[in-house]
């Protein structure tokens, strides 16, 4: 069985003070079985953000790294780093990062590969533009953006990435996929992982859906079977709606 995964996206969004406040709220209201709750903050607050967590079943994960360990790479954060203040999870390949930072799939690979030699969870996003929706190439796209970013990995390691397919149309839009066009494509998306690799590889990795997820419409994400929980943007930055979420992903994981 694939535990679900609640991982928000705060962006940048939060200073220090305000992510302390974020947690000092959400103590005590999300539910800590059967569901890993992720926070993926800035990396000035990283630090903080994990000693307030420790002993508690929050995980931090950052939103970005490079490849190298370390180098003469200005304003960039390597995975050494993110092992030395015990950062869980890291975010590869959002399409923001895509689109305003010239990240190419090969760089997906790059960041991928080294997240999980350095023993980092890596959150690897995928998605079609409203343009490629409209072309109707979404398949072909988040097929080609998923064996770029599994390129060269063994099952063993595919299996701890989780994938998060989150059409670009859908993000901070307000217009989420509809739970059946998701569910499609993360299915999709699983046959490819498993002709890639192998069907158990495709049988235990998790896939989220990402774009537009609130308390309101998360459910009708997580009752399909094939969707192990949601990358969330703007819900994930209110406490209360981020325990909702995580309570509505605890609960479909014990129904299953
Ligand atoms: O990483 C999260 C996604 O960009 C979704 O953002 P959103 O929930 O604000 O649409």
């Amino acid at each position: 069985m694939r535990t679900p995964v609640i991982a928000g996206n705060w962006k940048m969004y939060k200073t220090v003070d305000q992510a302390l406040d974020f947690l000092n709220t959400l103590r005590g209201r999300s539910e800590v079985n059967g569901v890993e709750q992720v926070l993926c903050a800035s990396f000035v607050s990283l630090p903080t953000l994990i000693q307030a967590t420790s002993g508690t079943e929050i995980s931090i994960g950052a939103q970005n790294l490079h490849w190298e360990e370390e180098g003469a790479f200005t304003g960039e954060v390597s995975p050494t780093m993110l092992n030395d203040i015990d950062v869980s999870y890291v975010i590869i390949g959002h399409s923001e990062r895509r689109t305003y930072f010239a990240e190419t799939d090969e760089a997906v690979n790059k960041k991928t590969k080294s997240a999980l030699g350095h023993d980092l969870i890596p959150i690897v996003c995928i998605g079609e533009t409203l343009e490629e929706k409209e072309a109707d190439r979404t398949q072909e796209t988040v097929r080609d953006q998923v064996a770029q970013a599994l390129d060269g990995l063994t099952s063993e390691e595919a299996t701890r990435v989780i994938l998060a397919y989150e059409p670009v149309w859908a993000i901070g839009t307000g217009k989420s996929a509809t739970a059946d066009d998701a569910d499609d494509v993360i299915r999709f998306i699983r046959k490819a992982v498993s002709d890639q690799l192998d069907p158990q590889v495709a049988r235990e990795m998790r896939i989220l859906y990402g774009g537009s997820v609130k308390p309101g419409n998360i459910d009708s994400f997580l009752e399909r079977q094939d969707i192990d929980g949601a990358l969330v943007g703007g819900a994930s930055l209110d406490p209360d709606s981020f325990a909702q979420l995580v309570n509505a992903a605890a609960k479909s994981g014990d129904q299953e």
